[in-house]
């Protein structure tokens, strides 16, 4: 489970049983042809797959190139989030697990646990960092309303890192009846190359799509926000190995990359071990793990998934930043232009178009993870519209 010198699984002697397991079965239930349509059923009959690829007209209009938009905020639940949660719930079902535990920090990978464990009748108990329950109280609503159980972790800076961490805790005292349903492409493998595989529908449906609209699979710019990586991931997939496909990742630079509040892991971490893997994370001189910043719950991750550790290292990813400010003023345009409100996370991936050499005859798709219904609060603190 090695992305270059990044991945692997750095875990706790407890966890060994579980990760062995998930690590030696995982690829047989996924190739299982009967995994695969019930995976595919319910992706279609369920979230609502395919997701569009919109012609944003007026957006194009305005860059000076054909700009499509992958609609991951149609996903039932309103995010990407879904397509991996679906995966890992037919995958624990498989493992004869009946419980299930998540951490969110934007609280859309907990509202995509819950709503799953509602739809296959499953207990549910999501670890949140108390100040993102504050920031993100609507979906903190939406899971207990769907029957979760949601745990504020109130430990360290009591965000995304603290829920991961007391996630793990949890999962090291319940190893037999429970599975851990991580919501990026984060983590001990398997589980970097399990949610990648889970969100690569996206781009699979991209290079259908893309064909009928434009004669070729292959776009000349993927843009995609990136906290852990997930949706990136998703997007990224089937393009991996198409050089002429640029790659365009797109992290939080929150105040500023030397503001000190700052969530652009590529910019300020160097190489460590967080949540069990092998990756580039935002760490003080002795290796403590710097407490990071965005607007956006979702981005605000001191680290980033191993596979985008390697894409930076390796040069396969353009690795661009965006501020609060810019990824806030991205959102409104998008909405003033397309009728669209983008999540804060994805507004990031929609402020980089100027800073990208694009050409009339360029084909860009922009990720579109997920809407903004969630971050009403933040729109309005922020105000300026
Ligand atoms: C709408 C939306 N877009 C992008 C992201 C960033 O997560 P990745 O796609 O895994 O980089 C997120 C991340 N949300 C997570 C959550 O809801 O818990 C996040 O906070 C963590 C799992 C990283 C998101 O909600």
């Amino acid at each position: 489970g090695y992305y270059g010198e990044f991945g692997g699984a750095y875990i706790p002697e407890m966890l060994y049983p579980n990760i062995d397991e998930l690590r030696s079965e995982y690829l047989k239930i996924i190739g299982d042809p009967a995994f695969r349509t019930e995976f595919d059923q319910l992706l279609k009959d369920y979230v609502g797959r395919p997701t569009p690829l919109y012609e944003a007209k007026r957006l194009s209009d305005k860059y000076g190139a054909q700009i499509f938009l992958k609609r991951e905020d149609l996903c039932h639940t309103g995010a990407h989030k879904v397509n991996n949660t679906i995966g890992q719930i037919l995958l624990a079902q498989r493992l004869g697990k009946q419980k299930i535990i998540a951490e969110t920090g934007a609280g859309q990978h907990g509202v995509a646990t819950a709503t799953v464990c509602a739809l296959m009748g499953m207990e549910c108990i999501v670890y949140m960092g108390k100040v993102d329950m504050e920031r993100q109280r609507p979906n903190v609503e939406r899971m207990k309303i769907l029957g979760a159980k949601v745990v504020p972790a109130t430990s360290g800076s009591q965000t995304l890192k603290d829920a991961t961490n007391e996630a793990m805790r949890h999962w090291i005292n319940n190893p037999s009846d429970t599975h851990y349903i991580i919501g990026s492409v984060v983590g001990p493998h398997p589980y970097p190359d399990m949610v990648a595989r889970f969100q690569s529908v996206i781009s699979e449906e991209m290079r259908i799509q893309l064909s009928e609209k434009t004669g070729s699979p292959r776009p000349d710019y993927i843009i995609a926000c990136v906290g852990g990586g997930s949706n990136a991931a998703g997007a990224f997939y089937h393009y991996l190995d198409e050089p002429d496909v640029k790659l365009v990742a797109v992290e939080a630079s929150g105040m500023g990359v030397s503001s000190g509040k700052s969530a652009a892991t590529t910019k300020l971490g160097r190489s460590g071990v967080l949540h069990g893997s092998k990756t580039l994370l935002m760490q003080t001189e002795d290796g403590q793990v710097v407490e990071p910043y965005s607007i956006s719950a979702g981005l605000d991750y001191p680290g980033i998934g191993p596979m985008h550790a390697h894409l930076f290292a390796s040069g396969r990813g353009i690795f661009l930043d965006v501020t609060d400010e810019d990824a806030m003023q991205a959102g409104i345009e998008l909405s003033r232009l397309e009728g669209i409100i983008p999540a804060i996370e994805t507004a990031h991936a929609l402020a980089v178009f100027d800073r990208l050499p694009l050409t009339s005859s360029d084909v860009v798709v922009v990720n579109l993870s997920g809407r903004g219904d969630k971050d009403l609060d933040t729109y309005i603190k922020w105000g300026k519209y």
